[in-house]
């Protein structure tokens, strides 16, 4: 395996994002299109979609945990919710964009483990800037609140459209996927999770 083949163990982390192979790579698809890479409007572009996968890949050389490492002692014992947090991924089959909003909720164990608002929203980048499926993106983000929060309940509610349903194959622009993750108390009591969906389904 080479270095940018290379997965650690822990949560698909890579080292490195490979911009001169990542050019190579879109010179030739262009090739294989039928274009002429070196045109004039062309020039720039494999190095313009490198870097652009690199933004968009960015979650994959990033610690999710890391994002969570710092926790506040807060005593609160209920939901605490986050909603509609935008959210830009790209579907692994396709590699094009779906997007939508993100919903995070959770119940602290009432033991100091409360994080920042803005890591919620950072956790979704996180997760979001790999090649993804939605139901793995919604997972993914409720495991890592599980396992660095210990919280009581957690709730991720995704709400998406994937491209390659709108702009090719099936055509469907405007349906939208929504996936859910639920753990913990959330999932166990019936009670506290009709709470947190009516409180997501009422946001407006
Ligand atoms: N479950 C799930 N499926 C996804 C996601 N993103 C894309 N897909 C689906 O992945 C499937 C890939 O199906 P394939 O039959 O291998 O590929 P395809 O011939 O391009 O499929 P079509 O999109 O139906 O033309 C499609 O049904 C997509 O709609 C996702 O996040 N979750
Ligand atoms: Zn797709």
């Amino acid at each position: 395996m080479t270095s940018t083949e290379q997965t650690s163990s822990k949560d698909g982390i890579r080292p490195v994002f490979d911009q001169d192979r990542a050019e190579r790579a879109v010179r030739e698809l262009l090739l294989a299109c039928g274009e002429d890479p070196d045109r004039d409007g062309l020039q720039d572009t494999p190095a313009r979609v490198a870097r652009a996968y690199q933004e968009m890949f960015a979650g994959l050389y990033t610690d999710p945990d890391e994002v969570l490492a710092k926790t506040f002692d807060e005593s609160h014992e209920e939901l605490v919710l986050v909603t509609d947090i935008p959210m830009y991924s790209n579907c692994e089959h396709h590699l094009l964009p779906f997007h939508g909003v993100a919903h995070i909720g959770y119940i602290p164990n009432g033991e100091g483990k409360v994080t920042g608002l803005s890591k919620l929203a950072r956790l979704v980048d996180l997760y979001a800037r790999r090649p993804q499926v939605q139901e793995r993106l919604t997972s993914q983000i409720a495991d890592a609140l599980v396992r660095r929060l210990e919280p009581r309940g957690v709730i991720v509610v995704v709400e998406a459209e994937h491209l390659c349903m709108s702009v090719r194959g099936i055509r469907k622009p405007g349906s939208r996927t929504t996936t859910s993750a639920v753990r913990g108390m959330l999932r166990s009591s019936a009670t506290s999770r009709a709470e947190a969906i009516e409180l997501i389904r009422g946001r407006r």
